[in-house]
């Protein structure tokens, strides 16, 4: 019987920095032959398409070959068949690594591993949490008590970060390159202080994760059926010459060892939105040609004063030919070239050639109209 094939979980709140995070691993997968699979919430795949300019791909297509490895995105209605298509090409298939959206709980993907359909063929090798720690020293994840406007979003964000650390293995510290050792000492206490079932903190500095710290931990292997729960102090991640222990469950607590550990009530739900019709996602268009300037500095103002906390898409502007990328991480918006010969955007910008821009907002409770207006008024084009 072939063995099963490792499935590492990344999770992590919106814009934490996951796909940048796989993108390095992809870069740096050596002679591992990796299969991605990317969950995305919100109405356009643009995770996908920047992972398949990373894969060297060029088709929108649901399973996608790259010279080592494959790519899969989609809802959550593909999952067990983009698994399975992923399963019949195990022989090219060394890992498999899942991006859940930044609004999943990773116990979603951990249960329908579980399943019938996946369970003879995948283990669940460690699940990550990516957390952006300039946002976690800021207070943006913690909850309120205010009593006024900002407490349900506060206390919704502030779930959803715990829920993902609670499940997580490894807990990955990104976007430090500006911080000093006393700031990252800060930001592990605060995760410690959350988690105590964390195993591993890591520190990605320049977003770039070791492979072999990301990849192969084991920490779900079948043989360890107990869950126990120890506290003891969390550890560092072990450096390249360290050899895992052998038993796992002494390092910390809720020790996640053994699938089966993980049947016990796990939430059946795989994503906040649907327990939470609060958070809401939607995309914007302009058939306008943008500026670059006028349209950052009108989702920056647009997120000063509406409840977005995560803004992303391709954007067409007056200045160049090219597709532009727009990121937004709450307040901290960049707007930059694709890169030459990337894909074409799988949207309906490339359905509908008048459509040059489009955008996806999402937040809580967050209103369509208001930010379309406040997008048209800045900028000076009809956004809808
Ligand atoms: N400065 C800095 N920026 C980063 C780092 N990692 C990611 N980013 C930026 O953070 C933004 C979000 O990164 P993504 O990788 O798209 O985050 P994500 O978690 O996949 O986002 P969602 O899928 O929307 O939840 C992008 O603008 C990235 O360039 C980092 O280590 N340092």
């Amino acid at each position: 019987m072939q063995s099963p094939i490792p499935v590492t979980i990344v999770t992590g709140f919106l814009g934490s920095g996951k796909t940048t995070l796989l993108s390095g691993l992809v870069k740096r997968r050596q002679r591992r032959r990796l299969a991605l699979l990317i969950n995305e919430f919100g109405e356009m795949a643009i995770d996908g398409v920047l992972m398949r300019d990373v894969a060297d791909g060029d088709d929108h297509i649901r399973i996608h070959d790259f010279p080592h490895g494959l790519i899969a995105y989609g809802n959550d209605d593909s999952f067990i068949p983009a698994m399975l298509k992923i399963a019949e090409r195990r022989a090219n298939v060394d890992h498999v690594l899942i991006e859940t959206s930044g609004l999943a709980l990773p116990t979603g993907v951990m249960e329908l591993l579980q399943g019938p359909e996946l369970v003879a063929t995948f283990v669940l090798d460690a699940t990550l949490a990516v957390v952006d720690t300039p946002l976690l020293l800021a207070d943006a994840f913690e909850h309120s008590a205010t009593g006024d406007t900002t407490e349900s979003v506060s206390n919704s964000i502030a779930t959803v970060f715990d829920q993902q650390l609670a499940y997580a293995d490894v807990v990955v510290l990104n976007k430090i390159d500006a911080l000093d050792e006393s700031a990252l000492l800060e930001a592990e206490s605060r995760v410690r202080a959350r988690a105590s079932n964390v195993r591993f903190l890591e520190l990605a500095y320049n977003a770039q994760l070791d492979i072999r710290l990301a990849l192969g931990l084991r920490l779900h292997q079948a043989k360890e059926l107990a869950h126990n729960h120890t506290y003891a102090p969390v550890v560092q991640m072990p450096t390249s010459d360290s050899a895992l222990l052998p038993h796992q469950s002494v390092l910390n607590g809720h020790a996640h060892s053994g699938m089966a550990a993980h049947s016990h009530g796990l939430a059946t739900h795989k994503h906040f939105h649907e327990q939470d019709p609060g958070w809401m996602s939607f995309t914007l268009r302009s058939v306008s040609r943008q500026s670059v300037e006028k349209l950052k500095a009108a989702v920056t103002a647009a997120s000063r004063s509406a409840p977005i906390l995560r803004s992303k898409g391709f954007i067409r502007t007056s200045d160049s030919p090219k597709v532009w990328l727009l990121q937004g991480v709450r307040t901290r918006v960049t707007i930059c070239e694709m890169a030459e010969g990337s894909a074409a955007p799988s949207t309906q910008a490339s359905v509908q050639p008048s459509v040059q821009s489009e955008l996806v907002f999402i937040g809580y409770h967050l209103r369509r109209a208001e930010v379309a207006e406040m997008l048209s008024n800045l900028t000076g084009t009809i956004w809808k």
